[in-house]
This record gives structure tokens, C-alpha cells and sequence, in this order.
């Protein structure tokens, strides 16, 4: 048998193994997959919250890290906690897939009004959606990929929102209908996928940095900068989106109530060249904006690290 030259930590998801494939890929050198189980895996029904504890999609892929068991772990950026255990790092992140959610079970935004039954464990879409239509019926909705899309075929909810990068990594790119930034902020680091290792692995770093996207990890830095400077637990309603325009990075950030009646939303910009200090002081510069603006209500929902 070949030697593989890596070994890639994931989780068993369909959609965790369509992307740690990507990554093998990238990389272009044999690799052996090693399938890792999460908290978050195994515990399919109740709500993240309730599961607790930080890392429930990481943390044991991120404790093989540091054993040496595995050289890299592959995450949606998306799962990642923004406060960051010590002795790992980031060392690439993929091109960004479409960063926008899908909405499935109904053809529009319009089409949703009071009284439909919303599927979604996101604090996030939830307070979104109650923003605009105060009167959904919000139920929650866990379990991977063709789980949630089964739940809606078989009517447990008239619809939910999935990422569209996901469903096109899982080759469903055409299941429901996009909804467009503006009318809905994407979570932090939605559609990147992230290249961890252990910090000390210098070799294995420079040679992931050369495979990363500077416009995605520049993007995706800015949104997670905000989101730690929230503070907060990670089940508090944030959505941030960064892109590049031109020689600008442009953030957008948004903070919620869980119901969505209380809402602020800012944007900040940096031009030129773009250092990971800068990146991560406009992240936390637009958090402290957006708090210190907010009403009691609001701002207490987070809580503001620095
Ligand atoms: N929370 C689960 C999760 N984590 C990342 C994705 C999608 C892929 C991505 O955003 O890169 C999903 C599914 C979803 O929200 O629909």
C-alpha cells in the first residue's frame, strides 16, 4: 500500500467528507481521511445549546490535533468558535463557496406569514426571519443535510434555510430558492472551509499557505474578529459578511434579539494593504460600534470582550 503522506481529520458527515475531500485535493498529495466523531455528531436531537461546552463540532478533532493523531483538521469556518483553544492555527482556507442561505419548502421570503412553521436550530435565521414576520411558529430543526431536506418533504415544517454551499457540495445546488445578502446576512465565516493544524507544524504551514485563498481568510477573519469582540455565547443572532471591492474589504455585521424585534447593523471598511492586525481591529472596531449604539435590551444579550 501507498504511504499516505497526511493524515486529514473529519467528521463522518457527507457533507464534512465531500469537503475534507476538497481539501485532499488541493493539497494533491496522497492522504488518508480519519473520521472522527464530534459531540455534535452524537448527539443528533438535542438543541446545541442544551449539549453545551464550546467546540461541539471541534473539539475532538482539535484534541487529535494536539495529540498528534491527526496533521490537519478540516471545519466548515462556519463551526468554528471564534475564541480559539491554544497551540493551533488556521493555516489555510479554501476559495469561498456561495455564501448565501437557500430557503426550501417555499418559493420566497414573501411567502412566509404568520403562522408558518419555520425549521431551523439557528439563532441566527431565527431572529432573522421573526424580524420580518413576527408571528412564525420557529421549531427546531438538527440532524445533517438530507436529514433536514426528508423533514421538509415529509411536512414536518413548512420550510428551513440551509446554507447553499453545503447543498452544492452535496451536489443539490438547485434545492430551493437563494436569498440574496441584503435581505439576509450570512453567519460568520458561511461557505469557507478552514485548514487547522497544530501551530508548531511550521513545514505543514507553509506549505497549507500556499494553497489557501488570501481573499477568503482576509473576509472570513474580519467576520470571526467581530464575532469574538461580541462576546456573547455562540447562540446569540449574529451575521456578519466581509468581500473584497476592489483594493477594499468591506464587513457588514448585524446583531439581533432572539426575536428579532431589537436589531442594529453596521458596516466598516479597510483599504489597501491588509494586515491580520487591521483585519481583526475593523472586525472588533464594527462590534464595539454596534453595541455601544444598542439598546439595553440588545446589548446585553452579548458581552463585549475588549
Ligand atoms: N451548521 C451546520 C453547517 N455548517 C456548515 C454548513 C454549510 C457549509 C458552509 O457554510 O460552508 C452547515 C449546514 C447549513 O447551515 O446549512
Amino acid at each position: 500500500m501507498e504511504k499516505k503522506a497526511f493524515r486529514i481529520g473529519t467528521r463522518g458527515s457527507p457533507l464534512a467528507l465531500a469537503q475534507a475531500n476538497m481539501v485532499a485535493a488541493a493539497i494533491g498529495e496522497p492522504a488518508e481521511l480519519a473520521i472522527v466523531r464530534t459531540a455534535g455528531d452524537r448527539e443528533q436531537s438535542r438543541p446545541l445549546a442544551a449539549i453545551g461546552g464550546k467546540g461541539v463540532w471541534t473539539a475532538e478533532l482539535e484534541r487529535q490535533l494536539l495529540s498528534g493523531e491527526i496533521d490537519m483538521a478540516v471545519h466548515s469556518m462556519k463551526d468554528v468558535e471564534s475564541e480559539r483553544p491554544g497551540g493551533l492555527f488556521i493555516a489555510a482556507m479554501l476559495p469561498r463557496a456561495d455564501v448565501r442561505d437557500r430557503l426550501i419548502g417555499l418559493p420566497n421570503l414573501a411567502a412566509l406569514t404568520a403562522g408558518a412553521t419555520i425549521g431551523t436550530s439557528s439563532p441566527r435565521r431565527a431572529s432573522q426571519l421573526l424580524r420580518r414576520v413576527p408571528g412564525l411558529n420557529i421549531v427546531p430543526f438538527r440532524g445533517n443535510v438530507a436529514t433536514r431536506l426528508q423533514r421538509i418533504a415529509d411536512r414536518e415544517a413548512d420550510a428551513t434555510l440551509l446554507a447553499a454551499a453545503g447543498l452544492a457540495r452535496l451536489g443539490q445546488d438547485d434545492v430551493g430558492t437563494a436569498i440574496e445578502t441584503r435581505d439576509m446576512l450570512p453567519a460568520p465565516g458561511q461557505g469557507a472551509i478552514g485548514i487547522e493544524v497544530r501551530a508548531d507544524r511550521a513545514r505543514l504551514r507553509e506549505r497549507l499557505a500556499q494553497i489557501s485563498h488570501p481573499e477568503t481568510y482576509d473576509a472570513v477573519t474580519a467576520e470571526r474578529a467581530f464575532a469574538r469582540a461580541l462576546g456573547g455565547s455562540c447562540h446569540s443572532p449574529v451575521a456578519a459578511l466581509a468581500v473584497i471591492e476592489g483594493d477594499r474589504l468591506v464587513l457588514r455585521g448585524e446583531i439581533l434579539s432572539e426575536n428579532g424585534q431589537i436589531h442594529r447593523s453596521g458596516e466598516a471598511s479597510l483599504s489597501g494593504v491588509r494586515s491580520r492586525h487591521g483585519v481583526e481591529a475593523m472586525g472588533a472596531a464594527l462590534a464595539r460600534d454596534l453595541l455601544d449604539g444598542a439598546p439595553e435590551a440588545l446589548a446585553s444579550l452579548f458581552t463585549a470582550a475588549g
